[in-house]
């Protein structure tokens, strides 16, 4: 039996609240086996049917490093294709990705053919295989921040072109390409805040009662 006490509440609470999206990183390299403690974390998570339908990608070699860089170049230009105005220039400024200062690269799939669980949990709700796996994700995010270690998810990229750069199943739906390595600083406020782009709201704006 483990009991959590008030002060590892208020460190819990901590975590929350000082765990970011990372974009920014230093050029020190992370410690042998850092990733993988990181993924172990994650396979702790729960997950429909107990099916754990995470696939995780470590991706070292550089030749497949740079062409996620193209691509996520490539996204975000057309990204930004997508504003006008003032929202356009603002977006112009944000850093998006740590894709090139980031020691770590880790590509995450949902395997949509993986018979573990035995299809519980799934028949009328095929999508909970992908929210086991963001689950996973998001344990690992806060599993890294405790090490001091940063993470930053990117989106901006090309599922179909992540798959042939990573060369993966046919069946493992791509998730989260995820930048890892310490951070350049902490902070306790969301970077796109910190831009003007969007700021983090309260609980009650997105809670009814019924
Ligand atoms: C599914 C998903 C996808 C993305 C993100 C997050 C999630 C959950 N985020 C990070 C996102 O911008 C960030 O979480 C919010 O701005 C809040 O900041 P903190 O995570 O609290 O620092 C993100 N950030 C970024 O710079 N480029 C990206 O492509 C993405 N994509």
């Amino acid at each position: 039996m483990v009991e959590f006490d008030d002060t590892f509440r208020r460190h819990l609470h901590e975590l929350f609240v000082w765990r970011r999206d990372v974009r920014r990183f230093r050029s020190d390299p992370l410690p042998e086996g850092a990733i993988d403690r990181l993924i172990e974390t994650a396979c702790l998570s729960p997950s429909v049917g107990l099916s754990q339908p995470w696939r995780f990608v470590v991706v070292d070699d550089a030749a497949r490093r740079r062409a996620v860089v193209e691509d996520f170049r490539a996204c975000n230009a057309d990204a930004l294709d997508c504003y006008s105005g003032e929202r356009a220039a603002r977006y112009a400024t944000l850093k998006l990705s740590g894709l090139e200062q980031a020691p770590g690269h880790l590509a995450v799939f949902a395997d949509k053919a993986s018979d573990i669980g035995h299809g519980l949990g799934r028949a009328t709700m095929p999508e909970t295989t992908e929210y086991s796996v963001v689950a996973a994700i998001t344990a690992m995010w806060l599993a890294a921040r405790a090490d001091g270690i940063g993470l930053g998810w990117v989106s901006i990229l090309n599922p179909d072109r992540i798959h042939a750069i990573l060369d993966v199943p046919a069946s493992w739906k791509f998730i989260a390409y995820l930048c890892v390595g310490y951070p350049e600083a902490e902070c306790d406020r969301p970077e796109l805040e910190q831009a003007k782009w969007e700021h983090r709201r309260g609980a009650d704006e997105f809670t009814l009662r019924r």
